[in-house]
């Protein structure tokens, strides 16, 4: 049994943010992460082509800013660059190959304080390791597991089946019919790959959906620095039909709440298009609406048509794996392993557990979360030495 003053689930961004700022903070703590690297999800989980969304300002982790040479949108490698001069800095050192099975708060100690009980799987040894831990902090990702939803009939299907977050790039599907299901920033953008690929590829779409350029985006998070967002949204919005146009015609309509309020409110992210819509517009890209049943090669839509499909790319997004390990988890999370409390204070839980990037609020939620988790633990101690 190792005693620790914070034990930390997950060495992806939040992971490497929080230790750093209880490093600058002199708080001893571990970092526990399964796979072999850390920032696994950008490392090993990502297509090749994803470039970040946001400008540079809003993608940093606390304590260290982008230098002034990095271009305003950065790639996925000059990111991970950015993350190991972080991990050095910092010395930050997470053990690797380590998954969290189980935490739990430990019954009354001696001097009437409960602890954290974690156990790890060692996955090189095979051993499990037992930590002790006055806090606990989960980050373990909201993009944990891929989802991948019911679809009647589709253990007949008889091509391939991709979860985007196994999709690297459109080798492979080169001539062939690919339906992208999913319309969220990956499903838009692996549809485009596969047609720069040449394969033919159509996307289901089945709610309303705000379309951006990534500059917009740029300009509408600087303008919410002095304008109410309803007047951002109300700029953003007019924007993008300037640009796009009434794309209705393509089954793309705009939800009726604007898109920075729609991201506060419930975290979905607007579009970031990078080329998709021209080819949408163009006919290179069809939009289909929902699936209602797949049998063998041919898969029926709700409009009943049916087609035959050689692939299909489930790019419908991710779930919090938390629950899974966190047996207490009702002290900070709800049922889905996402917080129950709302922004701003969703990171703080009960009986000194926390969560750090799970309020989908990009790598800017996870700076803000890990500078308030950090700072709350040095509180709490030094509360206790007054
Ligand atoms: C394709 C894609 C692109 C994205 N691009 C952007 C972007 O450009 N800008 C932006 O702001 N956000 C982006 N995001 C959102 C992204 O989730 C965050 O930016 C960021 O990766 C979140 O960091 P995290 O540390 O919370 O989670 P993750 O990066 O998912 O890291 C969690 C880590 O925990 C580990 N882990 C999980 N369970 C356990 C366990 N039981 N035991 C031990 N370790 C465990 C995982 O292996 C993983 O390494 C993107 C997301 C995706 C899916
Ligand atoms: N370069 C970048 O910065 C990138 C950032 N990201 C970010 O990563 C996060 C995850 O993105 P992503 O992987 O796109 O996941 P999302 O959760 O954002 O999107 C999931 C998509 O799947 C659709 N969907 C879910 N279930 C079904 C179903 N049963 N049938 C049909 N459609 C369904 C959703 O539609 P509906 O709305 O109708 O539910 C939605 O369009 C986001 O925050 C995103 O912005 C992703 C890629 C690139
Ligand atoms: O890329 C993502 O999914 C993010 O969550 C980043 C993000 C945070 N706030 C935003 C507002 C508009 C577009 C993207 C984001």
């Amino acid at each position: 049994m190792e005693e620790v003053r914070v034990l930390i689930v997950g060495a992806g961004p939040s992971g490497l943010a929080t230790s750093a700022y209880l490093n600058h903070l002199s708080i001893p703590n571990i970092v526990l992460e399964k796979e072999d690297c850390y920032a696994s999800l950008w490392k090993k989980r990502a297509y090749d082509r994803l470039c970040l969304h946001l400008a540079k300002d809003f993608c940093s982790l606390p304590l260290m800013s982008h230098s002034s040479s990095t271009p305003t949108f950065m790639s996925r490698a000059t990111f991970l660059k950015y993350l190991d001069e972080y991990v050095t800095k910092f010395n930050i050192r997470p053990r690797y190959c380590r998954n969290v099975e189980r935490a739990w708060l430990e019954d009354e100690e001696e001097d009437g304080e409960k602890k954290w009980r974690v156990e790890a799987r060692n996955i090189e040894t095979g051993e499990m390791e037992a930590y002790k831990a006055e806090f606990l902090v989960v980050a373990s990702g909201e993009n944990s597991v891929g989802y991948v939803p019911e679809v009647t009939g589709l253990d007949t299907f008889e091509g391939e089946i991709v979860h985007s977050s196994n999709y690297k790039s459109g080798r492979g599907f080169e001539g062939k019919d690919v339906l992208v299901v999913g319309c969220g920033n990956s499903g838009m953008e692996i549809a485009l790959d596969l047609s720069n690929y040449g394969a033919q590829p159509s996307i289901v779409i089945r709610n309303p959906l705000h379309v951006l350029k990534r500059e917009m985006v740029y300009v509408g998070m600087l303008l919410m620095k002095y304008l109410p967002v309803s007047v951002v949204d109300a700029i953003l919005v007019g924007l993008a039909k300037l640009k796009f146009g009434d794309m209705s015609a393509y089954g793309i309509c705009r939800p009726k709440l604007g898109p920075m309020q729609l991201k506060f409110a419930t975290g979905k992210t607007p579009v970031i298009d990078v080329g998709t819509i021209s080819k949408i517009q163009d006919g290179q890209i069809k939009v289909v609406p929902q699936i209602s049943n797949i049998d063998g090669e041919t898969i029926e839509f709700e409009n009943g048509v049916r087609r035959k499909f050689d692939a299909i790319v489930f790019a419908t997004g991710y779930k919090s794996s938390a629950n899974n390990w966190l047996k207490d988890y009702e002290l900070v999370l709800n049922e889905k392993g996402m917080p129950r409390s709302g922004i701003p204070k969703h990171w703080k839980g009960k009986k000194n557990v926390y969560c750090v990037g799970l309020s989908r609020q990009g790598l800017a939620g996870v700076s803000f979360d890990a500078k308030a988790v950090a700072q709350d633990i040095s509180n709490n101690i030094s509360n206790k030495f007054k």
